[in-house]
């Protein structure tokens, strides 16, 4: 080979490795690295172990239905997810309609942002994030809003990548971070402005449960708004082909059972709220908010790759790569539930806790 070849061969493959590591790159250029996956609170070796305990619960079904048991199985999915999240997806861990001409990024915020306009807030005030992840809305909402933000997540890992992003966005003194569960919150009563929680309330295993929490931690007159993943007025229980997309979604997503949109407002009401507002934020002229999984799909290739060979170097913890493909299949299951409709993610529910309290 004469020495042109060999150069131009030399810039080839330099230029397809930076276009499939940079170009094609994680979702978000910010934040975790592939070199830097691991399993959350759990160590490296026994993240596949802790994967197949993950699986086992879905044998067991009846240990799912069992409340106790939810919060622990809850908190080992995101040991195993949370750095795959951050790495391609970013630190908002939840979707948002489609906005032409907007990045998703800045869907995600407005998105975000439309949560804390429904309540209310004033700056200063103290609201609370039901299930807050590691924290990229509580960092969007603080930042637009000026309010006091706390956040509450059953992982303990979550809780230190939220406050690591909190200092480094100069946004700890607005926001704080608890490790609880919000079936049983360190709170005392009615001690919040106001309340919301973003595609989180689904992990719980009774939502009557985690509403109440909410209700008794809040002042009287005020707001909180939720995002809940549901089946939609389209899911028939009968058609199989809505049943696997259903199980699919609630398997790779660490829920003990979607609930249909009607039994909402329900349960808002039996805990004592009254509902200001409800609707499905993914109705038209919303745009599909699934595009972006769609999208992503050669990204996702790349990934399982890069997964496969740090897995096999050693440097991401075995089982990092069922992890993922997990995800991958999730991520199928996702878009078609958005395809046919009869699943959304987003169902806004806005309730106010009354001045005086009504008798039951
Ligand atoms: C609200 C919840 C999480 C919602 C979403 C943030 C996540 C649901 C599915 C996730 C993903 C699927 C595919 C992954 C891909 C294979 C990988 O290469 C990069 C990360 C993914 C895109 C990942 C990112 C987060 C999700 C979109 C639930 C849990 C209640
Ligand atoms: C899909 S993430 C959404 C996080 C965040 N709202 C966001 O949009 O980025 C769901 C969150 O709910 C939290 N969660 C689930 N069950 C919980 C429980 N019982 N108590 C506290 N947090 C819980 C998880 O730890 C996770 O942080």
């Amino acid at each position: 080979m004469d020495s042109l070849s060999l150069f131009c061969t030399g810039a080839l493959l330099a230029g397809g490795l930076y276009w499939f590591v940079c170009i094609l790159g994680p979702a978000e250029q910010k934040g975790k690295r592939a070199v830097d996956l691991s399993g959350g609170s759990i160590s490296s070796e026994k993240v596949q172990d802790n994967y197949k305990q993950y699986w086992s619960f879905f044998r067991r079904p009846k240990e799912i239905e069992t409340t106790e048991k939810v919060p622990d199985f809850v908190d080992t999915f995101y040991n195993l997810v949370t750095d795959i999240y951050e790495w391609g997806w970013g630190q908002s861990f939840h979707f948002s309609p489609s906005i032409p001409g907007k990045s998703h990024r800045d869907a995600t915020r407005l998105h975000e942002e439309m949560a804390v306009d429904l309540i209310d807030v004033k700056p200063g005030d103290r609201i609370l994030d039901v299930g807050c992840g590691v924290g990229g809305p509580m960092r969007a909402i603080a930042a637009h809003s000026h309010a006091k933000v706390v956040g509450i997540t059953i992982n303990e890992y979550q809780v230190n990548r939220a406050k690591l992003h909190n200092k480094k966005a100069g946004l700890d003194t607005l926001c704080d971070v608890v490790c609880g569960n919000f079936l049983q919150m360190p709170f005392s009563d009615n001690s919040f402005d106001g309340a919301y929680s973003i595609e989180a309330t689904c992990h719980a295993p009774k939502l009557e449960d985690v509403y109440a929490e909410v209700f008794r931690v809040l002042k009287p007159g005020a707001l909180y708004v939720s995002y809940e993943w549901v089946t939609t007025d389209k899911y028939n229980g009968g058609n199989p082909e809505h049943v696997e997309i259903i199980q699919g979604i609630e398997r790779g997503d660490a829920l003990p059972g979607l609930r249909s949109y009607a039994d909402i407002a329900e349960t808002a009401r039996k805990v004592g709220f009254e509902v200001v507002k409800e609707r499905d934020l993914a109705k038209p002229p919303a745009q599909p908010w699934w595009t972006r999984l769609k999208m992503g799909k050669i990204a996702y290739w790349r990934n399982h790759i890069v997964v496969t060979i740090l897995a096999a170097l050693g440097i991401a913890p075995k089982g990092t790569v069922d992890v993922h493909e997990m995800l991958f299949k999730t991520a199928d299951y996702l878009t078609k539930g958005g395809e046919t409709g009869i699943f959304t993610p987003m169902h806004m529910i806005l309730c106010r806790k009354p001045e005086t309290p009504t008798s039951s």
